[in-house]
């Protein structure tokens, strides 16, 4: 079978991690989903980025089984197949160790709104899932870090069609999207607001919340019916 599709997809989508200063040295991977035959592309595990080709991608199931692909596939694949098996609307996952976002994910905090750069892509807080409890850690851990982040989107109430990013406590950041280039973009945009609030917090400890008037006005000016751009 020919997965050369996503296998290019999820490729791209890698390269650009390190272009936008979002990976070091081996941090991250991204994944791209073919649906129809139910398998995704991912990053190989322990790769450089500038020693990845497409033909590197290794093929993966919804229960993380290899399919087609000579390098082992990233240790985060689990939790990659876990988000597309239960989040059926997913076309793309990247999981990063971005500063900014990481820090927030380690210092265990959900990230503020505090104004209209994070309401241009978010009506809420940025939801950092608490971290695993010990049990799950001598489990299948990143199997378990999928359902960690359901349970948070569940226990919230929160659509994953609407918040595209998570942090999982005590570890680091994922973003998905419709496909993997727009969970990259999720990923910069989530690491530009994950500074901008900690800068915030530094300079006003009590800077106040982004207003709901606002919040909303911002969120429906890039994604309501008077929207002038798509994403
Ligand atoms: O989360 C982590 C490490 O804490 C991983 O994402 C990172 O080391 C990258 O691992 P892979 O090279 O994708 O196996």
């Amino acid at each position: 079978m020919n997965f050369d599709i996503i296998r290019q997809e999820a490729y791209d989508a890698n390269m650009q991690l390190p272009k936008l200063g979002l990976v070091l040295f081996t941090f991250g991977n991204v994944s791209a989903v073919d649906r129809s035959r139910g398998v995704f592309a991912i990053k190989p595990s322990g790769v450089p980025y500038d020693e990845l080709t497409p033909a590197s991608m290794v093929i993966v199931d919804f229960d993380g089984n290899v399919v087609d692909g000579k390098l082992r596939p990233s240790s985060d694949t689990k939790t990659h197949a876990v988000l597309y098996k239960h989040w059926e609307g997913i076309g793309g996952i990247v999981h990063t160790h971005s500063v900014f976002a990481t820090s927030w994910a380690q210092a265990q905090r959900d990230i503020p709104i505090f104004g209209t750069t994070h309401a241009d892509h978010n009506t809420v807080d940025i939801p950092c899932a608490p971290p695993m409890a010990d049990a799950m850690i001598e489990g299948d851990y990143e199997h378990e870090t999928g359902f960690q982040i359901m349970n948070c989107f569940t226990e919230r109430g929160l659509d994953y069609r609407e918040v595209e990013m998570v942090l999982v406590g005590n570890h680091a950041p994922f973003t998905w999207g419709k496909n993997a280039a727009k969970a990259v973009y999720n990923s910069a945009v989530l690491e530009t607001v994950a500074q901008m609030a900690m800068y915030t917090e530094q300079i006003n400890p009590a800077a106040p919340r982004l207003k709901e008037a606002l919040i909303k006005k911002h969120w429906e000016r890039k994604h309501g019916p008077e929207a002038y751009y798509g994403q």
